[in-house]
């Protein structure tokens, strides 16, 4: 018989007492939001209830990029579906300069979410995977008002992680510290259903993702790391390697939860003042966590990013995640630089 998303986290929260019900309806109603943005990607230039999804908006965010149409949508999708759920404080996104306080006519919650509401927006157009990243947390004192700084929680305080990923098939990929289970949606029912349970990723791979027009700015240990495995099995490593770079790091992590690898985004020279390209609080502290519960591991190259000690919202990181020895080897490399 088929567990239905909701089936499974009433089990997480009976069986395991894993998950307060506040936060179990907290998370249907992020799948339900994901389920209308799938509807949207789905339909692509025939267009759908939530409009035209192709194309640019015109308008840059917070990051001084310029944002797609569907990078709105997506996040205003997000934002009208928690507003009146009545289990958040407050939401915070990537579409956002600053974060959005649940307003007082709707029932306040002690939750915090985060979101990439669009992840993979280069593909937008090219009809290959994107998906929604999101993060939870807490309020750190449920007396006080909400503010931004609520928000700066290492990764090891999340509470559940996840994302859903719109390819060939929409996956929901999620963690409340119990292992990572994945739910594929039946678009004839309507829900999601679970496909899989205890992901374990294996500790070694054969197979990296990095974008590897960028190698001429890396840093020395990464440029080692890739130049040996480019040596295949007449070098160091003594084994061929293959290579995948989709652009989405949904579609990326994806592939890597479900055969293993080894995923990065490391800092470069291009910018030698921003830390990586990727964002800590809702890119990269959520897809570290459902890493780590499925047996990876995930550093910046120097340390395990769910320890980092945020300072501001949208700041960035370089991220390498995976394959638990192929992270620790990009890391010995850096320590030993
Ligand atoms: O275009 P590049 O440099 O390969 O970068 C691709 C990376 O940028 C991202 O698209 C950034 O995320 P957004 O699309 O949410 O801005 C990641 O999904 C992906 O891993
Ligand atoms: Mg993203
Ligand atoms: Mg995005």
């Amino acid at each position: 018989m088929s567990v239905s998303l909701t089936r499974y986290l009433v089990e997480q929260q009976r069986a395991k007492g894993l998950i307060p019900s506040e936060l179990r309806l907290l998370l249907e109603v992020v799948a339900r939001a994901c389920k209308s943005i799938s509807h949207a990607v789905n339909k692509g230039a025939l267009g759908s209830e939530l409009g035209d999804v192709m194309g640019s908006a015109g308008s840059e965010n917070v990051q001084g990029e310029v944002q797609k149409k569907l990078d709105i949508i997506a996040n205003d999708v997000l934002i009208e579906a928690n507003e009146w759920g009545g289990h958040l404080a407050a939401m915070a996104s990537e579409e956002m300069d600053s974060i959005h306080v649940v307003p007082n006519r709707y029932p306040q919650g002690e939750y915090l979410l985060m979101f990439d509401p669009l992840d993979g927006s280069s593909n937008i157009e090219v009809n290959v995977s994107i998906g929604t990243i999101f993060s939870v947390l807490k309020k750190v004192d449920p007396s006080k008002g909400v503010s931004e700084d609520d928000f700066l929680q290492p990764g090891t305080q999340q509470v559940a992680a996840g994302y859903c990923v719109y390819g060939p098939q929409t996956t929901l990929v999620l963690t409340v510290g119990d292992g990572v289970a994945m739910f594929t949606l039946d678009r004839e029912q309507g829900s999601f259903v679970l496909t899989q349970e205890n992901v374990r990723i294996p500790a070694d791979t054969k197979e990296f993702a990095i974008n590897m027009s960028n190698m001429r700015h890396w840093d020395e240990p990464v440029k080692r790391y890739i130049d040996e495995c480019l040596q295949g099995e007449e070098g160091p490593r003594g084994k061929n390697f293959n290579m995948r770079w989709i652009a989405s790091m949904v579609a990326d992590v994806h592939r890597i939860l479900t055969r293993g690898g080894v995923f990065m985004y490391p800092w470069d020279k291009r910018e030698p003042g921003k830390a990586g390209k990727l964002r800590l609080m809702y890119e990269a502290n959520p897809m570290s966590w459902l890493v780590e519960q499925a047996g990876g591991a995930a550093t910046n190259g120097q340390q395990r990013i769910l320890d980092i000690q945020p300072t501001q919202l949208h700041q960035r990181v370089s991220v390498v995640l995976g394959s638990k020895n192929e992270v620790e080897r990009v890391t010995s490399y850096h320590a030993q630089k």
